[in-house]
């Protein structure tokens, strides 16, 4: 993955803006808070039930709050105003069970969306990952891994507090801003409309607010990404960053990045405070105005007391759901943001398993007819193209018409200097890329029209960097063929000669050998590579440069027993040195996107210039 500042999607490389300056959002202008999270609906429906439920909950709570300002009313009016001892113990005691039941229903809200909604974000984070599982190599050579972490865990954390909570209460506090304004209209009408004069301005004020902070949530969770990458490189660069004592640019970086951050968190700050400031600051001036002239009409006889009592607590009830607006609204905007950010990952395409490409073809080669594929034809190239998607558009294609026939239960070596493109041809084969035209065929069969599966079945590959997983050593080298046994492990233990080193591990092959296989050397971890590639006994063997990391005594026992696995197989190694050309059957020369010369390693010696000088170190080693 490419370490790289992301801010606009399809290009989450692209640089970030400064602090301040306004930022892309997908979608421009039209874009809506409110029709990117409608996209949550098909994880929501499967909860909907209980969803649904815990909204209404809310809500009959809520509402029981409004009952407390009528107690009083009848409280004030009533048993007060009468000296009802009687009735004042009756009405703290009905104050009392409401305060009460309210709280139980609001508990019994949370109770009802805990369990659903952690399983609501769950689901989403599967299918996030196998999302990504399958999405071509391309995606994520242009995407920060950081990016993608970040959309696996902060972003869909929003989402989970956001239907736990600003989606219900958005609704809950609506419904009773609404039966509160009711209550207070038929209570005294005119101090009711007082109370309802700052709306106008505050729904303007709101509409502002949530353009502007959307641009700063779009921005800090992307910021958020690329500070994810950072410290995810630190972490796994951290030999070559104290190798190299980069300790304090690696940590300027991240400063200046978190500088980035802190400055839109700010920015939301403000932003948030600002509205805040509004939404408290416009209702309790309505409510002193209010005050006043309810005071005024309890004077002249024309309102009772307890009738304003009631007016003003239920006003004071209503000033949390109006205050909570606000920061609701700005959570919204924030999980519609990371609602973006999780389908920008999720509309990106899944490449065809089989494409119909194959079968369409107009020039089909007479060598692999589609309908009775030649038996044991080997692994073909023809007039094979490639360029990378995103090399600028005048740049000369990686491939550019490759033809090479590597017949069956031959071993060709693939030699060529750095940068000409031999890693990106073998990556071809199992089709990491897919090429941009020509056709590649197995036995005759074109590897576009075989599945993702068939494909995997019978080509095998090792590349010259190799990965291990956090698993055992047993589990890293079956993952070439699940179905293999305990004997053909041990034999592609031994192939790659790393049957002693394993048999040393404190547990044998159970040992488990750490991310990325850091507890393990380079030529190690290149052998378990090998071994991984030739536990199944593939049909077609691609391996690039397999034995760089391993010392002259150790390559030659491993080529040794390498001989007669390729023996029983059609394979095509990428070499750089002689000793590895030597496995080989036949060398193929790849120079400026072609193969520019085919034949034995003396036939080329001899014809090649190019060759003579790639392979330079042998012919001093001969000379020796
Ligand atoms: N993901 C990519 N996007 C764009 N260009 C790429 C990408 N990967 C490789 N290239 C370019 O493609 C060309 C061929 O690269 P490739 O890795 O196939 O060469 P190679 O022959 O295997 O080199 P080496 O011998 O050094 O391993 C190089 O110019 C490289 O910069």
């Amino acid at each position: 993955m490419m370490s790289a500042i992301a801010t606009d999607p399809p290009r989450p490389d692209s640089p970030a803006p400064e602090p301040g300056a306004p930022g892309p959002v997908p979608g421009g202008s039209d874009r809506s808070a409110v029709r990117s999270l409608l996209r949550l609906w098909p994880y929501v429906r499967p909860v909907r039930a209980r969803l649904f439920t815990a909204a209404f909950v809310a809500i009959v709570a809520s509402c029981l709050g409004l009952v407390i300002p009528l107690i009083l009313k009848w409280l004030v009016d009533g048993p007060i105003a009468h000296r009802d001892t009687d009735g004042v113990w009756l009405g703290g005691a009905l104050l009392l069970a409401v305060g009460v039941l309210e709280a139980l229903l609001f508990g019994l809200r949370r109770w009802l969306v805990a369990r659903p909604l952690a399983g609501v974000e769950a689901r989403m984070r599967a299918e996030l990952f196998r999302h990504l599982q399958r999405l071509p190599v391309a995606f994520h050579d242009r995407w920060a891994s950081g990016q993608l972490l970040s959309r696996a865990t902060a972003d869909l954390q929003l989402l989970r507090m956001f239907l736990a909570f600003p989606l219900t209460f958005l609704l809950v506090n609506g419904t009773t801003i609404l039966v509160g304004f009711g209550v207070l209209l038929v209570q005294e009408w005119t101090l009711g409309l007082v109370l309802l004069l700052p709306v106008v301005p505050l729904v303007l004020l709101c509409s502002v607010f949530e353009t502007r902070y959307s641009l700063a949530a779009r921005r800090a969770q992307d910021q958020i990404g690329d500070l994810t990458t950072v410290v995810e490189e630190s972490v796994l660069g951290i030999r070559i960053i104290k190798g190299f004592g980069r300790h304090r640019s690696q940590a300027r970086a991240f400063r200046a990045l978190s500088h980035r951050l802190l400055g839109t968190e700010l920015r939301k700050a403000r932003l948030l405070a600002g509205i805040w400031a509004m939404i408290m600051t416009l209702p309790e001036l309505a409510i002193g105005a209010a005050l006043v002239l309810g005071t005024v009409q309890v004077a002249d006889g024309e309102l009772s007391a307890g009738t304003l009592v009631a007016f003003l607590t239920t006003a004071l009830a209503l000033r949390w759901p109006v205050e909570s607006i606000g920061f609701l609204l700005a959570m919204s905007n924030e999980a519609a943001t990371a609602t973006d950010r999780y389908f920008e990952v999720m509309d990106e395409p899944l490449p065809p398993d089989a494409p119909a490409r194959a079968s369409v073809r107009e020039d089909p080669a007479p060598s692999a007819p589609a309908a009775d594929p030649a038996p044991a034809d080997g692994l073909r190239f023809e007039r094979v193209v490639f360029r990378y998607p995103d090399a600028p558009p005048d740049a000369p294609p990686v491939l550019d018409g490759v033809d090479l026939h590597i017949r069956s239960g031959e071993t060709v070596a693939l030699v060529g200097a750095t940068g000409s493109g031999k890693t990106t041809l073998t990556a071809l084969i199992p089709r990491l890329h897919e090429a941009t035209s020509g056709r590649i065929t197995l036995d005759g069969r074109d590897v576009a029209a075989l599945t993702r599966d068939e494909l995997r079945s019978l080509v095998a590959v090792a590349f010259e960097e190799p990965t291990l997983f956090s698993a055992s050593v047993r589990e890293n080298v079956l993952m070439g063929a699940e179905s293999a046994g305990e004997e053909e492990l041990t034999r592609a233990l031994r192939v790659a000669q790393a049957e002693e080193f394993v048999n040393a591990l404190p547990q044998g092959v159970d040992t488990q050998v750490g991310e990325q296989g850091l507890s393990l050397s380079g030529g190690q971890r290149q052998r378990l590579a090998l071994a991984r590639a030739v536990v199944g006994r593939p049909r077609f063997l691609v391996l690039d440069d397999p034995l760089s990391a391993l010392d002259v005594h150790t390559e030659s026992l491993v080529e040794a027993a390498l001989r007669e696995v390729l023996a029983g197989t059609t394979a095509l190694v990428v070499a750089h040195r002689p000793s590895t050309v030597l496995l080989a059957d036949r060398v193929a020369l790849l120079s400026r996107g072609r193969i520019a010369a085919v034949g034995t390693h003396h036939e080329l010696l001899r014809s090649s210039a190019e060759y003579r000088h790639l392979m330079s170190g042998e012919q001093r080693e001969e000379e020796r």
